[in-house]
């Protein structure tokens, strides 16, 4: 019987880390080649016919617009071309859940991609990479992972790549899905998925990025109590075509950076209202009258991932009810 064909596309990140010593400590991330990370698998031939490519080696505070459409492109073709049957990606934890939602909305083909990591480098006392990248490797093997858009595999629970937030900065069950939970469980080379995200993903967004070189520029303004406007003026003035703001609370914000809002909106920069919030829901019109300001909405989105739609909208449009309409439904 022929196994499934998966290809493994690495990025970097501490799964790729060397370290001195055999603690957690002083590593360089996105040192090792993808072989070598296939190679430290023991029995992963058994479960799939895998290949390696590299696409970058950084560790994923490096990770830039341009590397994630490398990466886009990338997997559209191997999928155009037929050349696998499901893709796990290697990345680094910092922006993992940002490529994991990039993609959910940017691939094409609804066929299984799985990302993964790891917390401790490869050279360290019981390195997690190995074990997630085999549980990586028979998510994407098996027929449960398309229509999903990315799912994020980590310490053998499954997120969706939407939801997934990384929670925690140094432990091995560095992701949750604090709105969602997980949509499932893989153990013991087995997988059990209780759901399938329900979010529009892969061919059902109107997110083809194919031709496009850059995406408009979107920065984040993080508030506080006594936030001064000076991050969003700057923002601004430097040319952002969008504002993501985390805002305080259901994503309020101050008087000073409502002001700032208010002027960015006129100039035509649409501004996203997100929370610093790690829960709940962002909604129109509570203590903030969006109608009258201009605001548009997160929904459920972090920051970092408001910002991601955000940007792939405006490669679509400047309205603001439309992109509001895309906040709730992607
Ligand atoms: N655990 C990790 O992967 C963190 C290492 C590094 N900062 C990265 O994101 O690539």
């Amino acid at each position: 019987q022929k196994l499934p064909r998966i290809k493994i596309l690495a990025t970097g990140g501490t799964i790729a880390g060397k370290g001195a010593s055999a603690d957690h400590s002083a590593y360089t991330s996105g040192e090792l080649p993808v072989k070598d990370l296939i190679g430290a698998v023991p029995g992963i031939e058994k479960v799939a016919d895998i290949t390696g490519e590299q696409i970058s080696n950084v560790g994923s505070q490096d990770m830039s617009v341009a590397i994630w459409i490398k990466l886009n492109k990338r997997i559209n073709e191997i999928y155009k071309n037929n050349e696998a049957d499901g893709i796990v990606i290697t990345h680094g934890t910092d922006t993992q859940e940002e490529t994991a939602y990039f993609l959910s909305l940017t691939v094409r083909y609804d066929k299984p991609v799985v990302i993964t990591g790891s917390m401790r480098p490869a050279t360290a006392i019981s390195a997690d990479g190995p074990k997630n990248l085999y549980d990586a490797v028979t998510l994407a093997a098996s027929k449960q992972a398309a229509h999903s858009g990315v799912l994020l595999v980590f310490n053998e629970y499954i997120f969706s790549g939407r939801e997934a937030v990384k929670t925690s900065t140094t432990h091995l069950n560095a992701f949750t899905a604090p709105n969602s939970g997980p949509v499932g469980q893989v153990y013991d080379g087995k997988i059990v998925l209780y759901e399938t995200p329900l979010r529009k993903t892969n061919k059902a967004t109107p997110f083809d990025i194919t031709g496009l070189a850059s995406l408009p520029e979107v920065a984040v303004v993080e508030l506080y109590a006594d936030a001064p406007a000076t991050a969003m003026n700057a923002y601004v003035a430097a040319g952002a075509k969008g504002i993501v703001t985390g805002g305080l609370g259901n994503g309020n914000l101050n008087k000073a950076n409502t002001d700032a809002a208010v002027a960015a909106i006129k100039k035509g920069i649409p501004v996203v209202r997100a929370s610093r919030v790690p829960t709940g829901r962002v909604t129109l019109l509570d203590e903030t009258d969006d109608e009258k300001l201009g605001t548009i909405v997160s929904d459920d989105l972090m920051p970092q991932k408001a910002r991601i739609l955000l940007m792939l909208a405006l490669t679509k449009t400047n309205d603001r009810k439309k992109i509001q309409q895309y906040f709730f439904e992607y």
